[in-house]
């Protein structure tokens, strides 16, 4: 038996969710432990794919200071001790991390019981604790780091049924990653009367805190756009897309290479040791995406330059060589063939 621990955000979860999906398609059901705070008990808490899910009171300790931050540690390693004893119950043998802080009880709880740990990093920079796990992991997953286990990112099918090359830039999606990006709003605003202007057509994923003022924008400019705050359904918005605008979290950048949608990627500055930026450097220094930072981005006339001049048919081909669609079962693969026998 398996258990699946970490999340917090979208970005951990779904390979969380890819993970789960591929063991119930070998007929195994896992167990789940997350945490109270984040998104985890929204993903997960009726999800009959788990055969029990677990969230414990978790919470980050890399920013807290002082006793807090004690209280933080003390709490986790308590936690880890109910997690031996969740192990102990539903005969887990193995334990797989997406990351984040709700994977540090199981995490620990393995260590404490040696059994093996399995860890995914999403990021071309390791977070806090897969880092400091790193080195008793059985198997450390990434689709970056030459010193790991090598695995295409776990991206949802539907992505790869996108792929088509792109020959001119007729419709543009703005993306903000699962919360939305106040930055990339204000960009695409700026960016939406040149782009009219041009009949380039606009998608918008806006995130729910500035949907409605951004939908009165487009309403009153007068300005034709398909603006949401988040869809469920995000594939069928990709699907219209020729070029993609977008934060460079790790899923939406993997999904885009899946689509072959070429993108300008916006990395968020304070996402942990800017760990964004260097996601999408992947890219970029294969030509395959343009990487602008906040700080460089006042001229949109020059930014709209700067993609047009861009050989979208070039890109969206090459795109095909970074990602190919069985990175959940290469994971679970090496999971089955590794683990100790009972
Ligand atoms: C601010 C921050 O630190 N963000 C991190 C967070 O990203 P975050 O969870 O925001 O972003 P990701 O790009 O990894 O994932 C967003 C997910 O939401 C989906 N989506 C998005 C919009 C929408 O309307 N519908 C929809 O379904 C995307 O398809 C994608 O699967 O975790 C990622 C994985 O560790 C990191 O790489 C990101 O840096």
């Amino acid at each position: 038996m398996i258990a699946i621990t970490g999340g917090g955000t979208g970005g951990h979860l779904a390979i969380a969710k890819a993970i789960k999906e591929e063991l119930n398609r070998r007929g195994i059901k896992p167990i789940y432990i997350g945490s109270t705070s984040g998104q985890d008990k929204s993903w997960f808490e009726n999800d009959d794919g788990f055969e029990a899910s677990y969230f414990l009171e978790s919470q980050g300790i890399v920013n807290k200071k002082g006793l807090t931050k004690l209280f933080s540690l003390l709490n986790i390693i308590r936690s880890a001790f109910t997690c031996k004893k969740l192990f102990a119950k539903h005969h887990i043998h193995a334990i797989f991390s997406v990351g984040g802080y709700s994977a540090a009880p199981a995490s620990i709880g393995a260590l404490l019981l040696g059994r093996p740990l399995y860890i995914h990093e999403q990021n071309a920079i390791h977070g806090k604790l897969n880092a400091v796990l790193k080195p008793f992991a059985k198997a450390f997953f990434s689709s970056y780091d030459t010193q790991a286990t090598y695995t295409n990112y776990p991206v949802n099918q539907i992505f790869f049924t996108l792929a088509k090359e792109h020959h001119t830039l007729q419709t543009i999606i703005f993306l903000g990653g699962s919360q939305g990006a106040a930055f990339i709003n204000q960009l695409a605003l700026k960016m939406a009367k040149i782009l009219h202007k041009d009949g380039i057509s606009i998608i918008h994923q806006t995130g729910i805190k500035e949907f409605a003022t951004i939908q009165d924008f487009y309403k009153q400019e007068g300005i034709p756009a398909d603006v949401f705050a988040f869809s469920k359904e995000i594939a069928n918005k990709l699907r219209h897309a020729d070029f993609a605008i977008s934060r460079s979290g790790a899923s939406t950048l993997w999904e885009l290479c899946a689509a072959k949608i070429p993108a300008l990627f916006i990395p968020y500055p304070h996402a942990a040791a800017n760990h964004q930026y260097f996601n999408a450097k992947v890219l970029e220094e294969k030509n395959l995406a343009l990487l602008l930072e906040q700080k460089e981005l006042y001229d949109v006339e020059e930014v709209y330059q700067k993609i047009k001049t861009l050989d979208l048919n070039k890109i969206s081909q090459e795109l095909d060589t970074m990602i190919q669609p069985n990175g959940a079962k290469e994971i679970v693969d090496t999971i089955l063939q590794t683990l100790p026998k009972e």
